[in-house]
């Protein structure tokens, strides 16, 4: 494509954090969950965005943040060319900043949510930490953790 050409000779380091086949994999987990609304935490180039983002249906949304618009930007032209950025909310910023944004934006009080949802959500801060822990403590939950791009963690309910 004319315009990777373009992008890569005008950029000779890596664009890529995320291989072209792990990508694929993201793409298919996806669309087995029918996947529509996700979030890309950490774009960078918008290489793992541009994956995620084919995976969803039309009207799927996908907010996206970063620290460095710069870098989102290269890749965008490619994102556009495909057809796909209509999907995109691209925010610059701090991933807590702008998530602090976007549930004081939607008016997402998540405090009347019932108690273990409170936990999960209510706190979103500690939303991972929690999330793990409570899943891990959970014997009807298996858990795995795979390589794949900056990391996966898929879990299932076994009973
Ligand atoms: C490993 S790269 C992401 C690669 C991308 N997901 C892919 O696979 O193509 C990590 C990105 O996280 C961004 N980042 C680091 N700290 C951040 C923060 N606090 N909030 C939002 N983005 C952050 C960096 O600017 C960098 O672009």
């Amino acid at each position: 494509m004319k315009e990777l050409r373009e992008i890569t000779a005008k950029h000779p380091w890596n664009l890529m954090t995320t291989s072209a086949d792990k990508g694929q994999f993201l793409n298919i987990l996806l669309k087995l969950i029918n996947a529509k609304n996700i979030m890309e935490i950490g774009v960078f180039t918008g290489y793992s965005l541009l994956d995620t983002t084919m995976a969803l249906p039309d009207d799927g949304k996908i907010p996206a943040m970063d620290i460095n618009r710069e870098n989102y930007e290269i890749g965008l032209p490619i994102i556009e060319k495909v057809g796909l950025a209509h999907k995109i909310d691209f925010k610059e910023g701090s991933a807590l900043s702008v998530l602090d944004q976007i549930i004081e934006d939607n008016g997402l009080v998540v405090a009347p949510l019932d108690e273990p949802l409170r936990k999960y959500v209510g706190y979103y801060r500690n939303f991972v930490m929690e999330l793990n822990k409570a899943l891990t403590a959970d014997p009807r939950i298996k858990i795995y953790q795979l390589p794949i791009g900056d990391g996966i963690t898929l879990c299932r309910r076994i009973s």
